[in-house]
């Protein structure tokens, strides 16, 4: 395997079927620590699939995923998240009725493996909410802790999103659509929100938004049918007929 030394996630081969229908086809991936890649491909290409693969939400047929030296490709979901690798999700799965804050902190508190219902009101739990204002800062939301999530506009509610995820300490960060459903007039929250994330976690952004896609990644992955079309730089990207060809239709920054 040719690994580059400070690869913090390596992934050789992976391949799934649904049935006759292959989603995921040999692909191989390699993400440097502090990497931003941005993963783009038409509506069925495989992204979410290849997404749940690296979380463990779905079993690969064939293939290795390395994270740091450690194999994790058979490793149960909240084993890969001790390991650093964490997802935001497309869908909303915050809890709507529960303060910003606590949402948070429950994370956190189950990062810690507390049983947090027990330690509600608690000292450790006092813990777990100055840490969740941590990371609401982070995500430029502090101002928003005690309101209920239900009350954000939705952009806040995709910035707490990514709030959640940096409370489990990732090394890896798999954004989701992190933009879907947002208007136009919100996106720059979002955008401003990913540059700001920490520079040593590895983020890959899995985007239908071609604008913030452009402007946060590096460097692109294009996945067609399951395969990897091409990675480069975002301008090589554009200027790629085969990529233009597969975005018919659709506009390529
Ligand atoms: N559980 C499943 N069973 C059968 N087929 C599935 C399953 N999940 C996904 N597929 C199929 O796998 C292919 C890839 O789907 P996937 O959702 O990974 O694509 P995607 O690139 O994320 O698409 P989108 O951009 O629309 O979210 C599609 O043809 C889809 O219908």
């Amino acid at each position: 395997m040719n690994v580059a030394a400070d690869n913090i996630l390596t992934v050789r081969g992976l391949c799934k079927n649904f049935g006759a229908l292959a989603v995921t086809q040999q692909v191989d991936l390699d993400l440097a620590r502090g990497a931003r890649i941005g993963l783009i491909g038409p509506n069925g290409a495989g992204k979410t699939t290849l997404v749940n693969l690296l979380t463990g939400m779905l079993s690969s047929d064939a293939g290795t995923i390395v994270i740091d030296g450690h194999h994790i490709e058979k490793a149960k979901p909240e084993t890969r998240v001790r390991h650093g690798l964490v997802r935001t999700h497309q869908i909303n799965t915050l809890l709507m009725e529960t303060s910003v804050r606590d949402n948070v902190a429950i994370a956190v508190a189950e990062r810690q493996n507390y049983a947090w219902r027990m330690l509600r009101y608690g000292p450790q739990w006092r813990a777990c909410l100055d840490e969740a204002q941590h990371y609401l800062e982070e995500m430029r939301i502090g101002h928003a802790g005690d309101r209920r999530v239900s009350e954000l506009p939705y952009g806040e509610q995709r910035l707490l999103e990514i709030a959640i995820g940096l409370s489990l300490k990732p090394r890896i960060l798999l954004l989701d659509e992190p933009g879907a459903g947002i208007p136009s007039t919100e996106a720059h929250i979002i955008h401003e929100a990913l540059e700001s994330l920490p520079p040593d976690i590895a983020i890959l952004l899995i985007e239908h938004d071609m604008d913030l896609v452009f402007k946060f990644a590096r460097e692109i992955v294009v996945l067609v049918l399951g395969r990897v079309l091409t990675r480069d730089v975002p301008a090589n990207i554009s200027s790629n007929a085969e990529v233009r060809s597969v975005y018919l239709g659709r506009s390529v920054v």
